[in-house]
């Protein structure tokens, strides 16, 4: 096969209309020159006749072929030094987005601008600009730099919710640019019905819950912060890949030209036409369902011409065979049919590598200068539109060439493609495809211009370059032979000749608008290099960089305000941890004051009612009125009398002992409640701080209370157990007989030495007692020595010593009679004495039971264990003492405890509210230096040149 019959070889599809077409030479030849600049709408016969003057051949082509050279020679340093600017403006904003991508993981979650926190922070950001004039002074200047840039944010797109809003049907146009102000301003007001979250673009996250879109401002409330900061994170990182991408692009010397347009546009007949060769399948029935990228053979694929179907998930490389499949050029057709049942994700995509005969000042695909990629896109419908919409957006697309038929116009897929690509691209080069078929041709060019200036406003500034009225079939149609379709090009244009015109003249009419169109997109994608493949760049980088600028207002109107809150915060919270340690430190002062002086007067009142009580025990009375000492039974049954007595007199002392105690608890009661008093005071306003123990008098002392009566008492058995000495009531009698000169102290001397002792003696004075006794009165100790004397001088008396038998019988007698008749008096008071004894010195606290005696009283065991004795007044009276203390430390701890929270938690909230306030600082700086660079860079973006309308 050899190149110049390849044409030849598609004359034959099933489905073509092409098959009954040839390709004629000539006509292609004659469409080899033409004026890039010539505007489109102002083309004329005249204007495209001067291109087909009959010069010499080779003279033309010599001289456009010196021009071109000249031209691309100049474009190429330009184009170079701009790239190479973008280049470096690339690699500051990369750097730039790992920097807030790091800012974002390591130093403080991002904020990202909601419509409605974009919303509050402005309102709020009234307030802080006083406060803050400097950054905000910045951001100003940031925000009026953006809408002077060169793309600013009047040119980005109205997401498409406002167009399906707006258009009726798939020729409605779009409403005037106040109605859509208006529009654009009710939908503000409207914000949780809008589908605009934000006012971001590159970095706009995509909130979708699974494939339904929610509303996003419901969805950013739900979400956590650093759900979105992560979810931005994500978004920046594709950024930077774009980022990588577009460096990759921009240093690629391919250009990409993407052919899109509505179902049968004529897509396919037009790169048909720019190749002159028919390549792509046509028909009248929408086909192309494919991605088919058209390539250069000679120069790209050592000159074979040949198809590479794409394998999905491989990246593809022509020299790696794994990563595509092989076919011929005829079963381009084939595969495009075959691939009409599945979905367009899954269509496959081909790479079609052929040659193109024409000259290469002539050619687009084999142009000399760069190597183009021509891709015949499926038509646009519901199902393609996201396709073909996401190929057009990569950013290996140089150049959109968007096709629509003069006979339809717009359609509603078309128009929201448009709108999108144009978006991205800025420029979108547009055929209006069929237009030898359309009778008004200047309403119809009108109509189409209309629309495009909604669509695309940038393209239609240079409609004159980049919009263009064609009729792609009439390429191969000038010269078809008459065994053509009956519906070819030039039998078409020959019916519909009107006016007087002839069809030579419509046709070459044609023709000539086809070679300006062919001129125009040579000039666009080659000469305007900069324009097509420089410019989705630059507009991708301001974008971006606008969208920084955004987040880096918002965040910095975010921590103003969190700056004003901490501080605002901080003024109470400071304050509030001062006074709360300087309460704690004075009250723990205070709180061992009143325990000190709880636990003093307690202790004293102990011990002056136990003193008493035991005074009252030792006369023989019960230590508490309410009991009463049992009635004397008689002198046989004197022992149970005496252990009745021990009974009354120890259950006195155990209920003198609680009157002890309860008055213990009073007085703790009132300290406890002094206490917490003083933590209502000084405590701060918060009821939970103020939450206090309740405080139960009745717990204290009723462990020993639950003892059984002598182990409460610390007493051992043998204060109840009678003993002879309840009978024989020594001092008493001794008292008597000498005259009461025997002190306290003495009696208690004298109880200490041993019972056999005191018998002796005892039965001696009581003998003698009971004599003085009989006589009616006491003697005291002269007369008792007198009586004495006397009795010795009547034993030396004969006389005497008759009498003295009798006398003696008389006095013992005497003295039996009065130890029955005091039997009920001395029993109680020998008991007493004898119980008191044993409670002052402690001997009945010697208790078997040293267990209840520890629980009782720690110290008068260990006391006792070191063979010292302590008095039952003095154990209990410790005792309750130290119960006191320890209700009251409890008491003073609950206090403690409470300041110890209340503090923590001031000092926490402190923390808490300088950590915000340094983080907002921090935030303030770094968006402020970010606001900074990104004006830098977006300044050295605006200098890249070429790039202008
Ligand atoms: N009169 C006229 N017919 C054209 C022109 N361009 C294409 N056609 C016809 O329109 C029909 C569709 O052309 P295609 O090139 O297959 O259209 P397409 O846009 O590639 O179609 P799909 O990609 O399948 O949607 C065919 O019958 C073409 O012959 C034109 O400029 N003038």
């Amino acid at each position: 096969m050899t190149d110049n019959n390849t044409s030849q070889q598609y004359a034959t599809p099933v489905k073509k209309v092409l098959r009954s077409q040839t390709w004629n030479d000539s006509a292609s030849h004659n469409l080899t020159v033409a004026s890039p600049s010539t505007p489109a709408s102002n083309s004329t016969a005249t204007d495209g006749g001067q291109l087909f003057q009959s010069k010499p051949r080779h003279i033309d082509q010599a001289r456009a072929q010196q021009d071109a050279q000249q031209a691309f020679a100049q474009h190429t340093s330009e184009f170079e030094e701009s790239r190479d600017k973008l280049l470096g403006t690339i690699d500051t904003t990369s750097t730039l987005l790992a920097d807030l991508r790091d800012f974002n993981k390591n130093k403080r979650l991002i904020h990202y601008a909601a419509a409605d926190d974009a919303h509050k922070a402005s309102s709020s950001s009234q307030s802080h600009k006083r406060s803050h004039s400097n950054s905000q002074h910045s951001l100003e200047e940031a925000d009026a730099n953006l809408h002077t840039s060169s793309v600013d944010s009047a040119h980005r797109p109205m997401p498409p919710a406002f167009m399906r809003l707006n258009t009726t049907g798939g020729h409605a146009s779009l409403p005037s640019t106040p109605a859509r102000n208006a529009l654009t301003n009710q939908q503000s007001q409207n914000d949780d019905e809008s589908d605009e979250s934000t006012d971001m673009s590159v970095l706009k996250l995509d909130l979708r819950v699974g494939s339904v879109a929610v509303n996003p401002q419901a969805l950013m409330r739900s979400l956590e912060r650093s759900s979105v900061a992560q979810l931005l994170d994500g978004r920046m990182e594709k950024s930077e890949r774009h980022l990588e991408n577009l460096k990759q692009r921009l240093s690629d010397t391919q250009s990409k030209v993407l052919v899109t347009g509505d179902l049968n546009a004529g897509k396919s007949t037009f790169v048909n036409a720019l190749l002159r060769r028919p390549l792509m399948p046509t028909d009248q029935q929408p086909c192309t369902t494919v991605f088919c990228e058209v390539l250069d053979a000679s120069e790209l694929n050592g000159n074979v011409e040949e198809v590479h179907m794409l394998k999905q998930g491989v990246k593809y490389s022509s020299q790696d065979d794994s990563t595509f499949t092989r076919h011929t050029l005829e079963e381009v057709e084939q595969i495009v049919a075959e691939a009409e049942e599945v979905s367009p994700e899954d269509a496959p995509i081909l790479k079609c590598y052929a040659h193109d005969t024409r000259a290469t000042q002539d050619s687009l695909l084999k142009n000399g200068i760069v190597d183009i990629a021509l891709i015949d896109a499926p038509g646009l419908n519901r199902d393609s539109l996201k396709t073909t919409a996401l190929f057009a957006r990569q950013e290996e697309i140089d150049v959109v060439v968007f096709v629509v038929s003069a006979e339809n116009h717009f359609t509603l897929s078309a128009k929201e493609f448009l709108w999108n690509a144009s978006h991205d691209k800025a420029f979108v080069f547009i055929v209006v495809n069929k237009f030898e078929s359309i009778k008004n041709k200047d309403k119809c060019r009108k109509l189409v211009l209309d629309q495009i200036r909604q669509l695309s406003p940038r393209t239609y500034e240079d409609a004159a370059s980049l919009v263009h009225f064609v009729d792609s079939q009439a390429v191969f149609g000038a010269e078809s032979d008459s065994s053509a379709a009956p519906d070819t090009p030039s039998e078409e244009l020959g019916r519909k000749v009107e006016g007087g015109s002839t069809i030579e003249s419509r046709s070459s009419e044609s023709l000539q608008s086809f070679a300006r169109l062919e001129a125009a997109l040579r000039d666009f994608v080659l000469l305007k290099r900069a324009k097509s493949k420089l410019l989705p760049s630059k507009t991708y980088m301001l974008r971006l960089l606008s969208d920084i600028i955004f987040l880096a207002k918002i965040n910095t109107q975010v921590a103003q305000i969190e700056l004003a809150e901490a501080t605002k915060a901080l003024e109470v919270a400071r304050p509030e941890l001062a006074k709360c340690q300087a309460s704690q430190q004075k009250l723990e002062t205070v709180v061992e004051g009143e325990e000190d002086e709880a636990v003093t007067a307690v202790m004293q009142e102990a011990q002056r009612k136990l003193s008493s009580a035991i005074d009252l025990i030792g006369n023989g009375k019960p230590a508490i009125e309410a009991v009463q000492l049992p009635v004397y039974p008689g002198l046989f049954n004197v022992g149970q009398y005496a252990q009745e007595v021990r009974h009354a007199l120890t259950s006195s002392l155990e209920l003198a002992l609680r009157s002890v105690e309860d008055t213990a608890r009073g007085t703790a009661s009132q300290a406890v409640d002094r206490v917490q008093k003083l933590g209502l005071v000084h405590l701060p306003d918060n009821d939970a701080e103020k939450r206090q123990r309740i405080f139960n008098p009745d717990v204290m002392f009723a462990k020993r209370r639950a003892m059984p009566g002598l182990v409460g008492l610390g007493l051992g058995s043998q204060v109840v157990q009678v003993q002879p000495s309840d009978f024989f009531d020594a001092y008493h009698h001794f008292t008597i007989v000498t005259g009461g000169s025997l002190s306290q102290d003495q009696s208690d001397k004298k109880d200490k030495s041993s019972h056999d002792e005191l018998s002796l003696v005892s039965s001696l004075s009581l003998g003698l007692g009971a004599l003085t006794l009989v006589g009616g009165k006491t003697l005291g100790v002269k007369s008792a020595v007198d009586t004495l004397v006397r009795i010795s001088d009547l034993v030396g008396n004969p006389t005497a010593r008759r009498w003295a038998g009798p006398v003696f019988a008389v006095v013992s007698t005497g003295l039996v009679v009065y130890f029955i008749y005091d039997l009920p008096n001395s029993v109680p008071r020998n008991i007493g004495r004898s119980i008191k004894s044993g409670l002052q010195s402690g001997t009945l606290l010697r208790s078997n039971d040293s267990a209840a005696l520890t629980t009782l009283a720690p110290s008068a065991s260990s006391s006792s264990a070191q063979g010292e004795e302590a008095s039952f007044t003095a154990v209990h009276s410790a005792r309750v003492g130290r119960e006191t203390r320890k209700v009251l430390r409890l008491a003073s701890w609950d206090l403690q405890e409470r300041f110890r929270v209340a503090i923590a938690q001031r000092r926490a909230e402190v923390e808490k509210q300088e950590a915000k306030q340094a983080s907002a600082n921090l935030a303030i700086d770094w968006f402020d230096k970010t606001t900074s660079r990104v004006i830098q860079i977006r300044g050295q973006v605006d200098e890249v040149k070429g790039l202008e309308a």
